[in-house]
């Protein structure tokens, strides 16, 4: 059998992926003498070496050129957003018409609610997860409330039925079953954020769609994770952000999905100049025509500085080849760490996520034998040796080794520290 414990092995596998590289692309937060190993891009994805310079282009753009920075070549103002929009169509699987950086994630979530969520007496039910990341259930609540209608029968939390608090497919089947005449939309992850399991879009589109109801995803910890095809899949719209996964930078512009059979959608929205049409927008008239596509749903003229990191991050994506080739990666890093743990840290560490690599992304959530007191010290001992994951309340480590900059290395120190921890703690 081959020992996965040694710096060899890890070393090896490291050095025969070319991909290992895109590491150096990356700055490594420090941790005394050395680097941290860094398993929370599922949190806050590192900066990429190249994002200064092109915040930097914006900044000497606007010393030099101000107003005109708008419209002068390279890289004018005004169709910035253009710039990502490729990129980040081939990140998510979309036509690039159908997806828009803009605002934040939750600011998205409503303002696509206002087009994909409408209640009326007989359906006014939103369908989400039990446990969902709280801010999604704050926007869900009150729209449901927004719209005068009462969160406790209104908006349905379906509960996890299988291990650790993850969802079989048949709890949502049913559900949508149970309540499908009711649903006016199913609102779903593409990755829960807390345990870490994948879903089945394409499935989950076509059971909302069959129920009637609209069916939007929350890709917060999809994107750039996992390879996504959300045309293919059929979801009415999504929205994410890009400070994890997609490394843009704390609190970075998020990301919107339209499908194109909504392109010149007649659905109400929430309007502002720079949804506007193009060629007309600055004749400056009173009335609103929509740019077709999600391009129509933007409300003003994006941040700029806060845009640019994401051209350097996207650039990334493609130097990797694409997120299958990451995903490949992704499932040996993931999958060396789930073996480990197995072999050595069985008695410590209770894996949360699914087991089947086609149910999750590139985190594994883990509760720590003896409960929550014991998983915080664990949790702190790592952190003061420079082992970085996180905490999520009640009592689950996330640690998510991100295919663009953790190595096996990396993840051989996390099990090492799992261990002096236990050999101290008995
Ligand atoms: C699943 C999920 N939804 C919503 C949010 C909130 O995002 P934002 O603060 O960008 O609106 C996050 C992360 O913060 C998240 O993980
Ligand atoms: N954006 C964050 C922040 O500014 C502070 C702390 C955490 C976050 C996060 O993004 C949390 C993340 N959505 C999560 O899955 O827990």
């Amino acid at each position: 059998m081959t020992e996965l414990a040694t710096d060899a092995y890890a070393l090896a596998q490291d050095a025969a992926d070319p991909l290992s590289a895109l590491r150096g692309q990356f700055h490594l937060p420090r941790h005394r003498d050395g680097e941290q190993a860094y398993f929370c891009g599922n949190s806050l994805g590192l900066q990429p070496m190249g994002a200064r310079a092109v915040v930097d282009e914006v900044m000497d753009k606007w010393a030099r050129e101000a107003v005109e920075g708008h419209f002068l070549q390279p890289a004018p103002w005004m169709p910035y957003h253009e710039l990502v929009r490729d990129g980040l169509a081939q990140v998510v699987g979309a036509q690039p018409t159908e997806v828009v950086a803009m605002n934040s994630l939750t600011a998205n979530l409503h303002l696509m609610m206002v087009g994909f969520y409408r209640p009326t007496r007989e359906r006014p039910a939103i369908l989400m997860e039990a446990g969902a990341f709280p801010s999604d259930r704050y926007a869900l609540e009150s729209q449901v409330r927004f719209h005068g209608f009462d969160p406790a029968t209104d908006l349905i939390e379906v509960e996890p039925d299988a291990a650790e608090g993850t969802f079989s497919m048949t709890a949502i089947e049913r559900a949508i079953a149970v309540h499908g005449p009711r649903l006016a939309l199913v609102l779903w992850p593409g990755v829960q954020y807390r345990t870490g399991q994948a879903f089945d879009l394409a499935e989950i589109a076509r059971l909302g769609h069959a129920a009637d109801a609209v069916v939007g995803f929350d890709l917060a910890h999809g994107v750039g994770n996992l390879p996504l095809r959300l045309h293919d899949a059929d979801a009415d719209f999504a929205v994410w952000c890009h400070y994890k996964y997609m490394n843009s930078g704390p609190g970075a512009v998020g990301g919107c999905f339209v499908h194109a059979r909504h392109a010149n959608t007649g659905r109400p929205r929430f309007a502002g100049w720079w949804g506007h049409d193009q060629s007309s927008r600055f004749r400056m008239g009173p009335d609103f025509v929509p740019t077709p596509g999600a391009d129509g749903w933007q409300l003003s003229n994006p941040p700029i500085l806060g845009l640019a990191p994401l051209r350097a991050s996207l650039d990334l994506f493609a130097r990797a080849g694409g997120m299958q080739a990451l995903r490949e990666r992704s499932l040996r890093l993931t999958g060396y760490l789930e073996a480990l743990i197995d072999q050595r840290l069985a008695d410590t560490l209770r894996i949360v996520t699914p087991r089947d690599p086609a149910q999750r992304g590139a985190q594994l959530s883990l509760r720590v034998a003896g409960g929550r007191e014991r998983g915080r010290a664990l949790f702190e001992h790592l952190e003061a040796n420079g082992i970085v994951g996180d905490w999520r309340e009640p009592d689950v480590i996330r640690i998510s080794p991100a295919p663009l900059y953790n190595s096996h290395a990396d993840i051989l120190r996390f099990v090492r520290g799992v261990e002096a921890w236990r050999g101290e703690s008995r």
